[in-house]
């Protein structure tokens, strides 16, 4: 299999928290420079497989590479130039400036003790315009509203310039209109950067219309895998979330559109 057009392998991964098993077997092939989206019900096993993925918790039994070599295998430094993420619940980082925040994605490409260079504050400027944070920079990161600091964690992920962007339910604090713009520019990531971008989300509309790629998860294993239309079907929501769904044409995009009866 080539490392190249896969960065993650997942084969056989089972993950259990004390003795109650969550993950029971997992296998995921994520394609490079694609937007990749995983979906599930409550309790599935989503956050805990990226969790696995990004070493938030030690791995289980199984394995996840990364770019061909054993996630178990690098350091701290190493994975965090390969990979951002963002996870669920963003806590306050003491009372750090939101600038300071998004510059500490600048400190794996750092040696010890070496300053920051202009470069490296372009970059940060750079993410913080994309997040719609710039003009926060100033701010303690704990006077921020919860999606404004959610933008912030997302802008320190960018600033990092990962190959692969992890991201657990992203837009569950941001309004309608930062939802669709970080939708819009992580998707813009893999297109214009080939960052390949790993992300939950609980949307299925968002799920169709922004992903190249979606697995379904239930039962901590993978129900469904595929492109979204695929996926995204009446019997298969009916089997994992046990709600009946018609799917009707999305008349801007014409993609399908999730309607709960
Ligand atoms: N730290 C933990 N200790 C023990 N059990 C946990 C822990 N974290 C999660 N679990 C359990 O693992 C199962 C899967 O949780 P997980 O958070 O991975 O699901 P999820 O699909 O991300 O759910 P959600 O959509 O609610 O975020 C749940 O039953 C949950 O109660």
């Amino acid at each position: 299999m080539n490392n190249m057009e896969f960065p993650i392998l997942v084969e056989g991964l089972h993950f259990a928290y004390s003795k109650t098993p969550v993950l029971n077997g997992v296998d995921m092939r994520i394609r490079k420079g694609s937007f990749t989206t995983i979906v599930g019900p409550n309790g599935s096993g989503k956050s805990t497989f990226v969790k696995n993925l990004t070493r938030i918790v030690h791995a289980g039994k199984g394995l996840v590479t990364v770019n061909g070599r054993d996630l178990t295998s690098y350091s701290h430094k190493e994975l965090s130039k390969v990979m951002a993420s963002v996870p669920q619940v963003t806590g306050t980082e003491f009372d750090f400036c939101a600038h300071e925040v998004v510059m500490m994605g600048r400190y794996p490409h750092l040696r010890r003790f070496q300053p920051e260079s202009d470069l490296d504050h372009k970059i940060v400027e750079e993410a913080m315009k994309a997040t719609g944070v710039w003009e926060m920079r100033d701010f303690p990161i704990n006077s921020l509203s919860g999606g404004e600091r959610q933008r912030v964690i997302i802008a320190r992920a960018i600033a990092q310039e990962p190959e692969i962007l992890v991201l657990d339910e992203p837009i569950a604090h941001l309004d309608l209109h930062h939802q669709l713009e970080l939708m819009r520019l992580t998707r813009k990531l893999t297109k214009e950067r080939g960052i390949t971008v790993v992300a939950i989300l609980h949307d299925l509309n968002l799920a169709i219309e922004f992903s190249d790629y979606v697995f379904m998860m239930k039962d901590g294993r993978i129900y469904r895998e595929g492109p979204p239309s695929s996926v995204i079907k009446e019997e298969y929501i009916k089997a994992v979330y046990e709600v009946d769904v018609t799917l009707i044409v999305n008349p801007v995009s014409g993609n399908p559109h999730v309607i709960p009866r």
